[in-house]
């Protein structure tokens, strides 16, 4: 039995935040726990609403979980304030947790903030110091980094930069970068790069795309993958979810979180 930890923002519509990692978490079969860090009031038109978890609550949750269930992983999502992540990193500190996957979640997709913009400097000083991989889409990377990014030559560029605030390992996603029809996404171990690539899928059907791939990377670890191992699976993961997306409302539908196992023929 593996089991996972996310600490992140509830997503009321499902497609994003923590009920996105539970769903992947159990489709990759590991044991999924969580820690709220704000309940967000969300469908697939926008955020309607954000309430903050206390710091007290937040690591009430940690600690229960950490002292009778115990973490093979973690990951990271919407973690809001510069008191909430100050507040993670030491319970991440104090348990000595080091397969911990960092998603710097800043903007939902429909623009609302899921970080107050003072507390991009705790996620740097902070968290970034104990986290074995980091997961930034292009606009989190630049905004981490202070560096623009417009090729995969920047992209290394922002990565080194990254890994000199203390984190192992860094991922650019390539959701955003528009300017190619295929999404890749970029691997930094601190000395080699690898790509990983498939093609852009022609959909609006992307909510939760960033939880649900740092998600699988943090099931893989788990169970005790390589990192590279974990982002080939979670590219395979992430691929079929945005494939197989749901009609779901009508605006930015959630990705579909059965799909790569239906693919692989297990159907219950
Ligand atoms: N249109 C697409 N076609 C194929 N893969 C995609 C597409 N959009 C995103 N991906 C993949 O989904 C994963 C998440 O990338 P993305 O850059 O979208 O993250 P994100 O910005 O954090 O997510 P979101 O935009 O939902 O907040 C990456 O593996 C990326 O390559
Ligand atoms: C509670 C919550 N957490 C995260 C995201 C961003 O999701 P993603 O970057 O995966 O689309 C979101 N929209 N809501």
């Amino acid at each position: 039995m593996f089991k996972a930890l996310t600490i992140a923002g509830s997503d009321s519509g499902g497609g994003a935040g923590i009920q996105a990692d539970l769903k992947t978490f159990q489709e990759l079969d590991v044991y999924g726990m969580s820690a709220i860090t704000a309940v967000t009031a969300q469908n697939t038109l926008g955020v309607q609403g954000v309430q903050p978890i206390s710091k007290e609550m937040i690591a009430a949750q940690i600690d229960a979980v950490a002292q009778d269930l115990g973490v093979d992983a973690l990951k990271t999502g919407m973690l809001f304030s510069s008191d909430i992540i100050i507040t993670v990193a030491e319970k991440i500190r104090h348990y000595g947790w080091n397969k911990v996957v960092v998603d710097p979640v800043m903007i939902a997709k429909g623009g609302a903030p899921l970080l107050q913009q003072e507390a991009v400097t705790a996620v740097k000083e902070k968290l970034l110091p104990y986290a074995f991989i980091v997961t930034p889409n292009i606009p989190e990377a630049e905004e981490l980094t202070g560096l623009r990014i417009q090729s995969e030559a920047d992209k290394i560029e922002a990565a080194k930069k990254l890994i000199s605030y203390g984190v192992k390992n860094v991922i650019i996603k390539g959701g955003h970068d528009e300017n190619t029809n295929e999404s890749i996404d970029l691997l930094f171990d601190g000395k080699d790069s690898y790509t990983f690539t498939s093609h852009r899928i022609n959909t609006k059907n992307t909510h939760g795309t960033g939880c649900t791939f740092s998600a699988s990377i943090t099931a893989c670890l788990a169970k005790g993958l390589s990192v590279y191992e974990s982002v080939v699976i979670a590219k395979r993961f992430i691929t079929a979810a945005i494939e197989a997306d749901l009609e779901l409302g009508s605006g930015h539908g959630p990705t579909n979180h059965w799909a790569y196992k239906r693919k692989a023929g297990i159907t219950v």
